[in-house]
């Protein structure tokens, strides 16, 4: 179906995998930060860390949201990244050994990382394998899903009632409907940031779906507070259009702002609101907030995750992961390869922590 079967992206839904590289001996422990090799990964690729578009050209943007990965994932540049964000599974030992004696929060994102990338957003379904691993992190830590999608949607995919889930890039927080030993009262709304931006995103939802019918493949998800425009089906020669019409819908919203994703322009409301202030807020929502012995771990694989990173690295607690099977410019500080990665992540997890309790 897709009409990009030329790009060895990371992007592929069917990327092939890096062969593994057990035994890795590494420089440096903890691992140097991202930035330390940022300017060396900007020159090989286009890969800011936010998705916000400022000015260029939008379809630089979206070509860039979907960089052709001219190095091989098993090279040199690879070597060198994986060293400056080793893998959270080899290194778990040194993941526990930081979270030691400290209350672990977990951040999961949901596309790209609890379920893969696949042509349809509606199919994006997550395995029961998974769905046991993340219930299992749930009973040992407080455990939120903060995603791209609408709330709603987002649930009925994960389906764990004991969660917290945080829609529309965190501008929708809901506690647990199933109260368990975390501080939160059942079922209730937290946080909506945004609330009086729904009309103009339902009226720009409506714009926007009556112009994407006349681009083949092109396709527009009401994430309630935000907007999700799909070019993952469509040609790349029609990039183009898609992404003037979208600017054009958008140019007479001055509130509103297009950011990019994974073969996504995602329209949401100019706030200073994201998923790392999503994260600060659950953190204090579990009286969590200012405490030097809380060490939240945010897993994801996209751009919009990289302000949850930051925030945990300018926290200077807890670590970022990101998932992927390429180099990119990251403030995470670890990496995991694929969702079936931070399945075993999870797993091991909980493992460790069952042993400790005894
Ligand atoms: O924050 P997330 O949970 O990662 O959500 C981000 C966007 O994810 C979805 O789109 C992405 O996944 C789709 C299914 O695999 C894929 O078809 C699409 O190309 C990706 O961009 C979701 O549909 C969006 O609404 C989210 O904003």
């Amino acid at each position: 179906m897709t009409n990009h079967a030329a790009f060895a992206a990371e992007d592929a839904v069917t990327a092939v995998a890096a062969p593994a590289q057990p035994g890795r001996h590494f420089a440096s422990f903890p691992p140097r930060r991202a930035r330390d090799c940022r300017k060396a990964a900007l020159g090989r690729m286009d890969l800011a860390t936010s998705g916000v578009l400022m000015s260029g050209s939008l379809l630089d943007s979206m070509k860039a949201s979907s960089p052709r990965h001219a190095m091989s994932p098993a090279g040199a540049d690879h070597e060198e990244w994986i060293e400056n964000h080793p893998s959270a599974l080899e290194w778990f030992e040194g993941v526990l050994a930081a979270a030691a004696g400290k209350q672990i929060v977990m951040f999961l994102d949901y596309d790209g990382t609890l379920s893969p990338i696949v042509e349809d957003p509606e199919r994006a379904v997550m395995t029961e394998e998974m769905r046991e691993a993340v219930r299992g992190v749930a009973q040992h830590f407080p455990t939120a899903i903060v995603s791209g999608r609408c709330r709603d949607k987002v649930f009925n995919f994960v389906k764990l009632e004991e969660l917290y889930y945080a829609g529309s890039h965190g501008m929708d927080i809901k506690g647990p409907t199933k109260v368990s030993n975390h501080k939160a009262k059942a079922d209730e709304v937290l946080c909506q940031p945004a609330t009086k931006f729904l009309p103009v995103i339902q009226k720009v939802y409506e714009k926007l779906t009556v112009k994407m019918e006349s681009i083949p493949g092109a396709m527009v998800e009401n994430n309630k507070f935000c907007l999700s425009v799909h070019f993952r089906c469509v040609d790349e020669a029609e990039w183009d259009a898609l992404g003037r019409e979208v600017k054009a819908v958008l140019d007479v919203y001055e509130d509103l702002e297009i950011t990019k994703g994974r073969k996504v322009l995602e329209i949401r409301p100019i706030i200073e609101w994201h998923k790392g202030k999503a994260l600060l807020f659950l953190l204090e929502c579990l009286g969590f907030a200012g405490r030097g012995d809380v060490f939240p771990i945010y897993i994801g694989d996209d751009r919009t995750d990289e302000d949850a990173f930051e925030v945990l690295h300018n926290m200077g607690q807890g670590i970022g992961i990101l998932v992927t099977k390429f180099p990119k410019e990251t403030s995470a500080s670890y990496s995991l390869r694929e969702p079936a990665e931070v399945k075993e992540f999870l797993r091991k997890l909980v493992k460790s922590n069952e042993t400790k309790k005894g």
